[in-house]
């Protein structure tokens, strides 16, 4: 089967492996708008990534100052004892973008995105609408193609989409902001999906394994609904179990980056805060609230949303015009002298960002 790229907002992509034949066969996958994965000899596939920025200046032309957290290559003294960092410090970059561009037609979305994602890391992806956040990160995913540029994982680079079966060491989840789940499945067959299709485990023990992780996520008594019996928060958090649950009876688990698309785009702030400290609990570094430390090693959010920002992400990208033109920690970033990015914090009419 060709490589084929998934585009689309109902799209399912599931961490982890996947067997051809799984849960109806691939078939299965088209009936539910997602179109057959590119699968390998061994019937299985793996979504993996990676990346590393070069030193480069990042400041845009009508920025009048500049985050200390960017990088001006003018500044030799400061850029060459950041490349020492830098090369000191590669082993725990687990996805690299390097200078990635991608267009759709004539409209030009990214062009030249550079960025590593670190382990342990909790990274968020902000900038306008349209601006192409979505974009790479189904190109980190695997299910989008960089027309050019690379995207690396674990420092290699991965040749053609999700298929890649010679990058190994890192698993790679994207949670959809359509939470896209499968129409037909209960929520307990979507949730396990991956464990009845990919584990040895007994069916009880996914089953209970599946109802811890929902009263993880908020929700109990909802596994035998259908998703279309379920509000839209609901099948967000959902989606969110299924992208944390995992093989419990393995003794070596693969750090995992779980990438999410604007997790909590139309909750309401309660249901939002939920989602945001869920993020955060099943973070490696963060705690889950049954007190046991999360299994997530890095995860990226994009996101629109100040709460999501202050309260699920550590570091911040700002995409514009197709590059990222900022990047610091989450406390700088309402205090940046950059305009791009005050503009944006204050959401002013007024500035470079023009709609
Ligand atoms: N498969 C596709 N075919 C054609 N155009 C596309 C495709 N995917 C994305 N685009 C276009 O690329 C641009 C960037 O889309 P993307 O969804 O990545 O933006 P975004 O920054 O995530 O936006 P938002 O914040 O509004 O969700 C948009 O103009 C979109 O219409």
């Amino acid at each position: 089967m060709a490589a084929t790229p998934l585009v689309g907002s109902n799209m399912l992509s599931l961490n982890l492996c996947c067997k051809r034949d799984s849960f109806g066969s691939a078939k299965s996958f088209v009936m539910h708008g997602v179109k057959p994965l590119n699968l390998g000899s061994s019937g299985k596939r793996r979504i993996i990534c990676g990346c590393t920025a070069p030193i480069r200046d990042f400041r845009p032309a009508d920025a009048d100052e500049f985050s200390a957290t960017t990088i001006n290559a003018k500044d030799s003294s400061k850029a060459e004892s950041v490349s020492m960092v830098r090369e000191q410090d590669e082993t725990d970059v687990l996805i690299e973008c390097r200078d990635v561009y991608k267009s759709f037609g004539e409209k030009h979305i990214l062009r030249g995105v550079s960025f590593k994602i670190r382990h342990g890391e909790a990274v968020g992806i902000i900038g306008p609408s349209g601006t192409g956040k979505s974009t790479i990160l189904k190109i980190m995913a695997g299910l989008l193609a960089p027309d050019k540029g690379e995207v690396l994982i674990r420092g290699r680079t991965r040749r053609g989409l999700i298929s890649d079966e010679e990058i190994a060491g890192v698993r790679i989840g994207l949670v959809f902001q359509s939470a896209a789940l499968f129409d037909s499945l209960t929520v307990r067959e979507n949730v396990g999906f991956l464990l009845y299709e990919n584990s040895n485990m007994p069916g009880d023990q996914i089953s209970e394994l599946v109802t811890d992780t929902l009263a993880a996520v908020g929700l109990k008594g909802v596994e035998d609904r259908l998703p279309a019996e379920l509000s839209g928060g609901m099948k967000k958090r959902v989606a969110l179990a299924r992208s944390i649950i995992f093989d419990t009876t393995k003794d070596v688990v693969e750090p995992e980056v779980l990438l999410y698309d604007e997790p909590t785009a139309g909750l309401d702030p309660i249901a939002s805060t939920v989602v945001e400290d869920l993020i955060r609990s099943v973070h490696m570094k963060g705690e889950s609230d049954v007190s046991k430390p999360g299994k997530i090693a890095s995860y990226v959010v994009v996101t629109h949303q100040h709460s999501t920002i202050r309260r699920a992400v550590d570091r911040l990208l700002f995409l514009y015009e197709g590059k990222v033109v900022w990047e610091g920690m989450t406390h700088e970033f309402s205090s940046s002298a950059n305009s791009i990015v005050r503009q944006f914090a204050s959401g002013s009419l007024d500035g470079p960002i023009k709609y």
